[in-house]
């Protein structure tokens, strides 16, 4: 008997993005299924950001189509994205300063989930929770009310996956989420991400930082000049000798060798 496909969470089907005569991102085609944690890693320029504007639809696609649970969200608005399950963290601050810790996630809460008419006059307990329960995952209770603008680099970050989780998504994109952070402070997202992930939100994630991407990623993609150079097992990116020439570089390709196998053993170990 064969059994019927399940629908992917998040599918993108031949996107291109031209920028006049720049092909930022030409004819990607992926499919991301539920629970999945993807890691999309490439030189500078390659067009990942640009893939994550089209998803979240802050740029419209030239062509290709691209649907969240088999329902096309490609000509959707960022809001309309937003409601229907799929929340973005953007690579720098996108916080209100002037609002507390609690206010930015509070604004997140009300607005990210359900169409709002009126706002402003009355925060249904429920969306209180949500707001709670972000500050929670991300460890910022105790910052809750110090205005945004006097957080550390670390908590500002943390502050915009709160922001993102209040809004209870489906998927959830993050672009570059330790980028310039301390070793220590990458573990620190790291943790979050996969609490994020173990308790269900497939996660994709734009990093350069290789440890995080391979520790984090059950798959990763590797893009150059808007194209696949690579799609598989973290452990796959050290023997692809197109990965290693254009992105890893000889040495760090042995050193991401090292990390996919440390990997492999957590996962066999836990
Ligand atoms: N709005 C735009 N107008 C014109 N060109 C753009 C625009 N946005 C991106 N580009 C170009 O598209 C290409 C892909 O850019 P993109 O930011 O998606 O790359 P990236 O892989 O995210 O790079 P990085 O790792 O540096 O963040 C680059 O050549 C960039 O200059």
């Amino acid at each position: 008997m064969t059994q019927a496909r399940e629908t992917p969470l998040l599918s993108c089907r031949n996107v291109t993005k031209a920028f006049g005569s720049l092909t930022a991102v030409n004819d990607l085609s992926f499919e991301l299924a539920a629970g999945e944690v993807l890691g999309i890693g490439g030189p500078n320029g390659a067009g990942k950001t640009t893939l994550f504007e089209m998803i979240s639809g802050q740029t419209g696609v030239t062509s290709g189509t691209i649907a969240l649970e088999g329902r096309d969200i490609t000509t959707l608005s960022p809001v309309g994205r937003c409601h229907a399950g799929l929340a973005r963290v953007f690579q720098l601050n996108t916080g209100f300063d002037s609002l507390t810790v609690r206010e930015n996630v509070l604004v997140a809460a009300y607005y990210g989930r359900a169409p709002r008419r009126m706002p402003g006059l009355r925060v249904p307990s429920e969306v209180g929770d949500r707001v709670q329960d972000a500050l929670g995952r991300v460890g910022l209770e105790a910052s809750a009310d110090r205005p945004a603008a006097t957080l550390p680099v670390i908590d500002r970050k943390l502050l915009m996956i709160a922001g993102a989780l209040a809004m209870s998504p489906k998927l959830l994109l993050l672009d570059e989420p330790v980028g310039g952070l301390t070793q220590r402070e990458i573990d620190r997202v790291a943790d979050v991400v996969r609490q994020v992930a173990a308790g269900g939100v497939t996660v994709v994630l734009i990093e350069h930082v290789m440890r995080f991407l391979v520790q984090l990623s059950n798959r990763v993609m590797i893009l150059h000049h808007g194209k696949k150079l690579y799609e598989g097992d973290a452990s796959g990116l050290s023997r692809d000798r197109d990965v290693v020439e254009v992105y890893l570089g000889h040495g760090a390709g042995k050193e991401v060798a090292r990390m996919a196998a440390d990997r492999a053993e957590v996962r066999h170990v836990g």
